[in-house]
């Protein structure tokens, strides 16, 4: 499903209407008609409503509602923020229907605060028609009071048509004020407002309703953003064929387990499995290789030189090119440590893996230290960090991280030509080309150290068996946050990472 900016959702609906010929009127019947019938769906008998309607295209998709609800036998107010005049066109027209009709309208400035506060105080239900995507800075008013009324009413329920009106339906701040809703309708596409904090917290439950914009409108004029689901790569998770065999599924090689972080490895190993590749080698330090051959039975271990250290700090070993030879992925990071020389490790091993390679934790530590280290690379090259660990990449704050997710990941996949899979609520998957995938099946079970390593597996596995890194990302963000809600047994608190990668197969099997 895609994802649309405010200027992205303008020019898809100028191009269904200039271009294909759709009215706009009919887009707008339809957006209302259809946030009616999510409406209708949770209040089986007939209600009072309070209408706020703008005098944009977002106010017109309030009209069509008011009159629906009202030909449905509710009781409706409609409540306008400014004048006829400053009407579009499409919402004028629906505007005057509701006149017909006989439906109470009428328009505040501001001097009617009684009036419009009995109103909202009897309502069941209020739809918050103000502002959708034409919102431009604060709040200004009336529509500010009318947003400060409609909160301090706390009516019942809340519908907002497409964005909670007060908003920015782009970065997903708030402007002064914004509409606390039980449920956002958006028509035709996801906002980034669904998805980015603190905006996400006012919308209630999304959902994205059809409005009869054809898809040769999205395919013409494709957004850069899409949500994860299924649809996007479930032609690479297909029934395994009975003649295959586990060379079928590739060899993955998994650096890290330095001492104390034995386990980081261990996890992103049996994950890797658990997702369905044919062979995993784990590379620890020399001097971990015993106690990491007693954990794993279905991996093969391969010590590397250590000087006793239990770190990497060795040369690479005597025979690694013949062993790279037979690796389809590296993934190094999880459990990888910090230590001397590690820049140089990393440049080799960048030198060294000419086939897709998965960065985490620590190697992204070495990584930030000199970005231009992956300026030759030619094969897909896939950094997977946590908040921290991006304010370190880009040499800021978590703050300026957490501020703007996308658009930080975005300028990172565009500057290194990597693919960035930013972890966290909404996991952001942004590629070099400029396109992201936004995933939104985390689940607060994977706070919790291990499970970033259990990612890392899951997509070592998915690269190894040879699916591309346009679809393996996405794929093995969604599977992952699946596999974490599916471990809750008692409550978010208590699942380990390990109980994920038990998951995973669940996960996989629910989406098969
Ligand atoms: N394909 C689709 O997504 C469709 C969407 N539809 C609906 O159309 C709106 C977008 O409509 P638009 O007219 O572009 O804008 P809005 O209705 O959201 O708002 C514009 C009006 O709001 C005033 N405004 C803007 N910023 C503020 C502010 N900070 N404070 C107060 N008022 C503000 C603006 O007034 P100006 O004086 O700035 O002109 C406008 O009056 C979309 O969200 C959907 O709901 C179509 O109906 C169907 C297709
Ligand atoms: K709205």
């Amino acid at each position: 499903m895609v994802l649309c900016t405010a200027q992205e959702a303008r020019d898809l609906d100028r191009y269904t209407i200039e271009v294909l010929g759709m009215p706009g009127a009919a887009l707008m019947e339809n957006a209302g008609q259809n946030a009616t019938r999510m409406l209708l769906k949770r209040f089986s008998e007939a209600k009072r409503a309070v209408v706020l309607s703008g005098t944009g295209n977002n106010g017109g998709d309030g009209f069509v509602v008011a009159r629906s609800l009202f030909s449905a036998g509710w009781k409706v107010s409609v409540w306008v923020s400014g004048q006829v005049e400053k009407m579009s066109l499409e919402t004028r027209a629906f505007y005057q229907v509701c006149r017909n009709m006989g439906l109470a309208v009428s328009f505040f400035d501001g001097d009617r605060k009684e009036e419009l506060l009995t109103d909202l105080q009897k309502a069941d239900v209020v739809v918050d028609a103000l502002l959708g995507t034409g919102v431009r800075g604060a709040l200004r008013e009336p529509v500010r009071c009318m947003v400060q009324m409609v909160n301090e009413a706390e009516p019942g329920f809340v519908l907002a048509l497409d964005a909670p009106t007060g908003v920015d339906t782009d970065t997903g701040a708030i402007l002064g004020e914004a509409i606390q809703a039980d449920l956002t309708v958006s028509f035709a596409t996801w906002k980034w407002c669904h998805y980015l904090l603190p905006a996400s917290e006012f919308c209630g439950e999304v959902r994205v309703v059809d409005i009869g914009m054809p898809e040769e409108a999205i395919h013409h004029q494709p957004p850069q953003t899409w949500v994860n689901d299924p649809s996007l790569w479930h032609d690479h998770l297909t029934p395994r064929s009975p003649w295959s065999h586990k060379g079928t599924y590739g060899h993955l090689l998994v650096l890290g387990g330095s001492k104390g972080m034995l386990g980081a490895a261990y996890l992103s190993g049996m994950a890797a499995l658990k997702s369905g590749v044919g062979m995993v080698t784990i590379g620890v330090p020399h001097g971990q290789e015993a106690s990491m051959a007693t954990k794993v039975t279905e991996a093969l271990v391969w010590g590397w030189p250590d000087e006793g250290s239990g770190l990497f700090i060795g040369d690479f070993p005597s025979d690694w090119e013949e062993r790279f030879s037979r690796f389809h992925v590296v993934t190094a990071g999880p459990g990888l440590g910090r230590f001397s020389g590690e820049k140089a490790w990393l440049e080799r091993l960048l030198h060294c893996t000419d086939g897709p390679l998965v960065l985490d934790a620590d190697a992204l530590n070495i990584l930030s230290s000199d970005l231009s280290m992956l300026q030759f690379r030619k094969k897909p090259t896939i950094l997977t960090p946590h908040p921290g660990e991006m304010a370190r990449l880009i040499g800021g704050t978590v703050k300026d991280v957490e501020a703007s997710r996308h658009r930080v990941a975005k300028e990172l996949a565009e500057k290194t030509g990597a693919t960035i899979v930013l972890k966290g609520s909404f996991t952001v998957i942004a590629f070099p080309d400029g396109r992201q995938v936004l995933n939104g099946t985390a689940s607060p079970a994977l706070a919790k150290a291990g499970s970033g390593d259990v990612l890392t597996g899951v997509l070592g596995a998915f690269l190894a068996q040879g699916i591309p890194v346009e679809s393996a990302a996405p794929m093995a963000v969604y599977l992952h946050g699946m596999a974490g809600r599916l471990a809750v047994r008692s409550s978010d608190y208590s699942v380990l990472a390990s109980e994920v990668i038990d998951n995973l197969g669940n996960a996989i099997h629910q989406t098969l």
